[in-house]
């Protein structure tokens, strides 16, 4: 196969992408930046009750007339938040009343106890009061019935108050796409395990598992697989049997004697959408399907692997979690000139760095081998120059891909 454009594979691997059908109904404290599933009405009117907003004492608004000096008005009760005073008050009557306690019958605004004297049982106002004065009517937040919260809403810590609130104490949301993330090579240990001379750390697919997760995937750790054809097509299985929705596999992607992947997903039955994309880092990335489930062969190299799941991998679990869909550049300006490119898009490590009202400066990071975490991790942004691009001067316009979420993280367990 030959190498494909990034805005073709973009197209083959996400854009027709559909959320997943399936949804599951949470407590609400474990739903914060989950999506929404269903449409959801309030189960009751919120206040209740005509509630007071102020400290103060109930009265008739009447009772008090506009002009100093005002009656005294007979203390016959309290309303606390809680305690609703029963009785109704009547002319010349008023009752002690505290923030978001009900107001009684025959009460229509609320004096402030700034602007009140108290003693022996009477209460003199010192300013009058307007009729509705401090009082929230019932039903001023929302009536029973009315509509809170939309299907395909992110439930931002507001949204889950306002659910609360609506009184559900649980609610139905998008299930998170499962993706079993699975390594392979001889050479790869987990941290922290024996380590022979040659080996080394698989840290991919932390990585890999964390940006899932920040999109808003299930990621499933399938471990790490020997560069054995037989265990790799073990893992595929195993996915397909714990109903993953994407197989990610990493390494074993390029053209080399123990690149394996590829083979296995041929004999497997997967149909290659594409192998290898105009793109550095990341060339030999693998994206197909088999029957529901998508399969996605990312190439080795750390950097590499973590611009193409950025890419890709990314936008496509946030498709399938049914998240809203932002566009995957931004733009920017240029900090640094930069050379003319060739037949690859070129996704450069670099910083942002924010410029008041203006667009961000994006500063390319010196170093921009793919095999480099320590420049990877300290990039927020891929610089993109796109293939056969011209050379650049600091201060042109430039695209760019941000790194770092600006959204609500979905719920970690
Ligand atoms: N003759 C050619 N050689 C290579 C080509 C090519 O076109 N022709 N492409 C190069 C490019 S570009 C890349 S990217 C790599 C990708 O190769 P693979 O996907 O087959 O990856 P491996 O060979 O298995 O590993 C490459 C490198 O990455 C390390 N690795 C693998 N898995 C992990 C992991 N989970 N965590 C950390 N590091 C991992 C592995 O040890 C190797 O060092 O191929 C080029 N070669
Ligand atoms: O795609 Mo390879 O990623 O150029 O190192």
């Amino acid at each position: 196969m030959s190498l494909i454009p990034v805005e073709e594979a973009y197209r083959l691997l996400v854009e027709d992408a559909r959320p997943l059908a399936r949804t599951e109904t949470l407590p609400l404290r474990d739903a914060s930046g989950r999506i929404l599933a269903a449409n959801l009405a309030s189960l009751r009117t919120q206040p209740a009750f005509d509630a007071s907003a102020m400290d103060g004492y109930a009265v008739r608004a009447a009772d008090l007339g506009d002009k100093a000096p005002f009656p005294s008005l007979r203390l016959v009760g309290e309303s606390a938040a809680g305690h609703a005073f029963e009785g109704t008050l009547q002319p010349g009557e008023t009752i002690r009343i505290s923030t978001g306690a009900p107001v009684p019958t025959g009460a229509d605004a609320i004096l402030i106890q700034e602007n009140a004297d108290r003693r022996d049982g009477t209460v003199t106002a010192t300013a009058p009061v307007a009729v509705g004065q401090h009082i929230r009517p019932a039903g001023i937040d929302f009536a029973a019935g009315t509509p809170l919260l939309t299907a395909g809403t992110v439930l931002t810590p507001g949204a889950i108050a306002l659910a609360a609130s609506g009184g559900h104490p649980a609610i139905p949301v998008r299930s998170r796409p499962r993706v079993a993330i699975l390594a392979t090579g001889d050479e790869l240990v987990l941290p922290g395990e024996a380590i022979g001379p040659s080996q080394i750390v698989a840290s991919n697919t932390f990585g890999v598992a964390a940006l899932v997760r920040e999109a808003g995937g299930l990621p499933l750790n399938c471990g790490i697989a020997p560069d054995r054809e037989a265990a790799i097509d073990a893992q595929l299985t195993q996915a397909i049997t714990e109903g993953a929705d994407i197989f990610v596999t990493i390494g074993g992607a390029s053209v080399g004697d123990h690149d394996l992947v590829g083979k296995v997903f041929a004999a497997h039955g997967v149909s290659l959408d594409f192998w290898k994309v105009a793109m550095r880092p990341g060339k030999p990335l693998m994206a197909g399907r088999l029957g529901d489930m998508r399969v996605v062969g990312l190439p080795g190299n750390p950097a590499s692997s973590m611009v193409a799941a950025t890419l890709f991998l990314g936008p496509l679990v946030r498709r399938l979690a049914g998240r809203p869909a932002r566009p995957l550049y931004r733009r920017g300006v240029l900090a640094a000139p930069m050379p003319d490119n060739g037949d690859r898009t070129d996704f450069v490590r670099a910083r942002i760095e924010p410029d008041g009202a203006g667009l961000p400066r994006i500063v390319p990071l010196s170093r921009q081998d793919s095999s480099l975490l320590s420049i990877y991790a300290a990039a927020d942004a891929l610089l993109v120059r796109p293939v056969a691009a011209a050379p650049a001067e600091a201060g042109d316009p430039c695209d760019y891909v941000p790194l770092t979420t600006l959204e609500p993280l979905a719920e970690h367990n």
